[in-house]
């Protein structure tokens, strides 16, 4: 039995003449401490994929399984980080975290709850900003707050559904290196949605790709064989690296050019080709 199991899953939106099959038969086996990245198409049904294994949303057909029971629901025990940061307006940057860490520790006391708060706040360099409200921050402090409070609830899985997409390249650095702490020291599950695939093999241990849909379902996965701790300044001379971009990429255009030259009229967007980091 594997951590996180999704077993001939089948998700269809709508009914009768208007039903979709957004997920087509998707089966993905996580094991316990790995760390798995899904890069998708624009549109091809990731947020679903994460909300199945969220627990917001049920299959159609087939099984999710955590821990070997079938997810009902939402829980702490699996953290989301979305990419559209939904923090509460009205509350500051500490009262944003502090009501989720009260959630996860009821019956911790004040000052654990007060130190937890300051440390993950201080994690993603937003202590200067920890009394402003979301509209008085930029996106990219946004999603750090949103990172912040997911990580601060201690989830043993954490999921990412596209997390860093709208912030520059050295916050974005940096914010990889710290899930990649946490992840390393706490021992967590991981799942990274990401369009990004050199994001992907930085961090991940296995790339699946989601192939574009109606109907999307997981292409052949890619290990990557780089030791950890990776160094991102030598990422871009190594030969595993290359060897496993390429492999990558090459699968990437592949599906989006039988999709291109099929009778179907939809236009894919390509995930993000370009290495942005690794100059
Ligand atoms: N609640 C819903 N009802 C009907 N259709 C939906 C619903 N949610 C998503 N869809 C459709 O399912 C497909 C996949 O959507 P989803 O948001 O999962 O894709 P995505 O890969 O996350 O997209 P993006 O890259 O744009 O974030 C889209 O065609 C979308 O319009």
């Amino acid at each position: 039995m594997a951590y996180l199991e999704l077993n001939n899953v089948n998700k269809t939106y709508g009914k009768g003449a208007n039903a979709t099959e957004v997920l087509s038969n998707i089966n993905l086996h996580i094991e316990e401490g790995e760390f798995v990245a899904i890069v998708g198409f624009s549109g091809s049904g990731k947020t679903t994929l994460v909300n199945l294994i969220n627990g917001l949303l049920q299959p159609t057909s087939g099984e999710v399984l955590f821990k070997g029971n079938p997810i009902v629901d939402t829980s702490h025990e699996r953290g989301v980080i979305f990419q559209n940061y939904s923090l509460l307006p009205w509350l500051t940057v500490y009262q944003n975290i502090s009501v989720a860490v009260k959630e996860t520790f009821p019956k911790e006391s004040k000052q654990f709850r007060d130190e937890r708060v300051k440390e993950y706040i201080e994690m993603v360099s937003l202590t200067p900003a920890i009394n402003k409200r979301p509209k008085e921050l930029s996106g990219g402090m946004r999603q750090r707050v949103s990172i912040a409070r997911a990580l601060a609830m201690d989830p043993e899985m954490i999921i990412m559904d596209e997390p860093l997409g709208a912030l520059d390249a050295l916050t974005r650095g940096n914010l990889q290196d710290e899930i990649l702490n946490i992840w390393n020291k706490d021992k967590r599950t991981a799942l990274l949605i990401t369009n990004d695939v050199d994001e992907g093999i930085y961090m991940a241990d296995r790339i699946i790709p989601l192939r574009p849909g109606p109907n999307a379902t997981l292409g052949p996965e890619f290990k990557i064989n780089i030791e950890r701790p990776r160094d991102k300044t030598s990422l871009n001379d190594d030969p595993e690296f290359k060897k496993t971009r390429n492999g990558i990429i090459e699968y990437l255009m592949e599906i989006g050019e039988e999709r291109s030259t099929s009778t179907d009229e939809t236009e894919y967007v390509l995930p993000d080709l370009e290495p942005k980091y690794f100059d």
